[in-house]
């Protein structure tokens, strides 16, 4: 094999005596890579078959040669599936009769007949990207650039006893003495007058399996595999050229897998580079009504899973307002709101607002009323209130477990606002009508964020807990560096967008009215504040998260970091306050820092005063590093042979007596970078972490999450 070959085939050479368990190690080694397996001394035994059952003369080489040549020869190379076939007689039994092992050694030294075989062995090897190949000459004649060369092997009286216990173990009977040495020794002896299988060839690594049992000489083999591997891993420096070609012999062997039909629409354009395609902000559901009318409930329903708080509390503090939902393919938006009163005061009245604060958002707005109540004064007030905002609304009855009850729900038409769909959160009935109703009013994209404009300024969000400095920075930043013209491509200006010119470039400062009127709330509002965090993160590309240095680092503070995570946004960390800090605080504020913010380690950091403006330069190079490793696109050749070198170093740990093994990988998307493995079985998630831990040393990705997913695929059958 060439260099090149060794490059694009995982070759697995083993050769040993008789005996030696090189048939059942092999298989085993082949069943955990997932790999073929030829056995080529069943293609000796094949011969020699024939020349039994065509009665041709043995030692008459040209007879032997003749006959070989007019008959047609097939093998399985399933370690599961042993299949030996001449001319449509399968001989998978007979060539192990005691008749056919008393030729084939003869067989087997007709140099000829071994040119015949070395060929057809190789054409076969080249057809597998995976193979376990054993024999007498694998490491030597056929294979001899294999990038794995083993040669097992055991004393004497191990393999007779072995072979000694198989015999007993398939006739129930004691094996004569005679035909046992004449099997194994004799052979042995006949064999290597041909190839020398009993010492190590130069750079072939010997396991000796006398002392082993079956299992630990499967293990001994597969280390041996994962060592000769990294070695030649390391040796081999592939060009770019040879990394598509592999690329593209890796793509080719997924065809033997089961692929769903969203894989080949996956894999389709691997060559091409990816474009990017503008980022479109699925459509908002506000969902608003008085409390206990069940909007969670419904909102759980709708959502499939009960990720809401299910209470009606007003004020009750969450972690998540919105949820990503999906009806019939459409993906939009939900945003449950506390319950919503009349003439509320104090926290209630703060409820009401961030109610219509979510409906301010929304492209429509699900009214859920108790239709066993009826309409309330409340929910007429509801209605006054979603009248003002001018929404499409969609008005859900609730509380309708069955037919009867239907009436109930027709009583609403009396608010004004159209069909009431009668529905039970509680049982699931009438969710689906009232959803396809939803999708008629919702817009393809939100009209509230619109299409987020490409080729203009970068979308930056500032975020953080209250007073952690988001608006004295957003202030020094923009100062008197703010933009007031706004005929820069793509900045149709948004009045709560701030247009900030830094570093020599425009950015832009998503949502920054949220930043600015935050302040003037007094307390409790943490509705809103999610609301609005989570919005701004929907806008923009890159997450500014603030985090004031001089106090301890607060749960919330480590729930914002994870809602910029969450959100796939490119992430900065700015630590604000940093004038405040003494020695002391900043011991521990760097241990805070490693204990707590270990999970966006790879964000970009940057120590600042928002107060006096200290540092604020380097504000910039942060955020272009965080988005261009954001931006950034492996071409699929790069990728495979970076995750080539890497399993070939530090292979996955044999689970179960399998070792899954990565097929093919591919970026299936940029912003933020998502990569997907097709892989013969399920990858630890510590094997998938160290993955990503390595992707980022090799390639960078600084300030960029990185997701990576999995395909489990199974090999088709043969007879797919
Ligand atoms: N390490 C081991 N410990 C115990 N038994 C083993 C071990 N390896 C193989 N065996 C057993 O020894 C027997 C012979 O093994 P196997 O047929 O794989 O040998 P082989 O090298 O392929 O022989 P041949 O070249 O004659 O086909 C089998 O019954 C097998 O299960
Ligand atoms: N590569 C090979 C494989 C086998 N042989 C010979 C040696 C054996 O006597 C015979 C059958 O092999 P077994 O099934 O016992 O492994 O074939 C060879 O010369 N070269």
């Amino acid at each position: 094999m060439t260099e090149e070959n060794l490059a694009e085939h995982l070759v697995i050479a083993i050769d040993g005596p008789s005996g030696s368990g090189k048939s059942s190690v092999s298989k085993a080694v082949a069943r955990a890579l997932d790999a073929a397996y030829l056995d080529t001394g069943a293609m000796y035994r094949a011969v020699a078959w024939l020349c039994l059952d065509q009665e041709l003369d043995t030692a008459n080489e040209e007879a032997v040669l003749e006959g070989l040549r007019d008959a047609e020869f097939s093998i399985s190379t399933d370690p599961d599936d042993e299949a030996v076939e001449v001319n449509s007689n399968l001989i998978t039994e007979a060539i192990r009769s005691t008749e056919v092992t008393s030729v084939v050694s003869e067989i087997a030294a007709h140099l000829q007949v071994r040119a015949f075989l070395v060929q057809a062995q190789q054409e076969i090897i080249a057809e597998h990207p995976a193979i376990v190949v054993e024999g007498r000459d694998i490491t030597t004649v056929v294979a001899p650039d294999a990038p794995v060369r083993i040669l097992l092997t055991a004393d004497e009286a191990t393999r007779m006893s072995r072979r000694g216990l198989q015999i007993v173990e398939q006739t129930d009977q004691l094996p004569d003495q005679e035909l046992l040495r004449e099997q194994v020794k004799d052979r042995d002896a006949k064999d290597a007058q041909v190839n020398e299988f009993m010492v190590a060839a130069d750079g072939v690594v010997t396991v000796d399996s006398t002392d082993l049992n079956f299992e630990e000489t499967v293990e001994a083999v597969l280390a041996v595999v994962n060592e000769q591997l990294s070695n030649s891993a390391q040796r081999v420096e592939l060009e770019d050229e040879s990394d598509h070609k592999r690329a593209q012999i890796l793509r080719e062997h997924l065809g033997d897998y089961e692929l769903e039909p969203e894989d080949e629409v996956l894999l389709a354009d691997w060559e091409d580079d990816l474009e990017l395609v503008p980022e479109k902000i699925p459509p908002v559901l506000a969902v608003v009504g008085r409390p206990n009318v069940g909007k969670s409930t419904l909102v759980n329903r709708i959502l499939g899973r009960r990720e809401a708080v299910v209470e009606d509390v007003p004020g009750v503090t969450r972690d998540r307002v919105s949820y990503p939902a999906e009806w019939n393919g459409r993906e939009f938006t939900m945003v449950d709101t506390g319950g919503w009163e009349q003439d509320a005061k104090g926290i209630h009245r703060r409820v009401a607002e961030q109610a219509e604060m979510a409906v301010d958002v929304a492209d429509a707005v699900l009214f859920v009323v108790d239709a066993t109540v009826g309409a309330t004064a409340t929910d007429e007030a509801v209605v006054r209130m979603l009248r003002r905002k001018k929404k499409p609304i969609i008005l859900a009855a609730n509380k309708i477990d069955d037919f009867h009850q239907e009436p109930e729900a027709a009583a609403l038409w009396g608010l004004g606002l159209g069909t009431p769909y009668p529905v039970s959160a509680i049982h699931g009935r009438g969710t689906a009508d009232l959803l396809d109703a939803v999708m008629e009013e919702l817009p393809e994209q939100s009209a509230y964020g619109g299409l987020v404009p490409t080729g203009g300024p970068r979308r930056v969000a500032l975020i953080g807990r209250p007073n952690v400095g988001k608006s004295s920075l957003l202030n020094k930043l923009a100062g008197e560096e703010r933009v007031v013209v706004d005929d820069i491509a793509g900045t149709t200006r948004d009045p709560v967008d701030e247009l900030v010119e830094l570093g020599d470039q425009t950015w832009r400062f998503v949502d920054t009215a949220g930043i600015r009127r935050r302040q003037h709330m007094a307390h409790g509002a943490e509705y809103y504040a999610s609301l609005r965090t989570q919005t701004a993160l929907d806008r923009a590309e890159v997450a500014v998260v603030l985090i004031a240095a001089d106090q301890v680092i607060s749960e919330q503070d480590v729930r914002i970091v994870q809602l910029a995570l969450d959100s796939g946004r490119a992430l900065v960390l700015a630590i604000n306050k940093w004038d405040l800090l003494d020695d002391e605080r900043r011991k521990f504020l760097e241990r805070e820092i490693e204990q707590d913010l270990s999970f966006v380690d790879w964000a970009p950091r940057v120590n600042i005063s928002a107060a006096t403006g200290w540092h604020k330069d380097k504000l910039v190079p942060a955020l272009e590093t965080a988005l261009e490793s954001w931006d950034k696109r492996l071409p699929t050749a790069k990728l495979n042979a970076f995750l080539g070198e890497l399993v070939a170093a530090h292979p996955h740990p044999v689970r179960g007596g399998k070792q899954p093994r990565i097929l093919f990988g591919t970026q299936v998307s940029a912003r933020p970078p998502k990569f997907v493995l097709f892989t013969t079985g399920f990858l630890d998630p510590q094997y998938r972490r160290f993955i990503t831990r390595r992707l980022r040393e090799t390639f960078g990705f600084k300030g960029t999450p990185i997701e990576i997913g999995m395909r489990v695929r199974e090999r088709r059958s043969r007879n797919d």
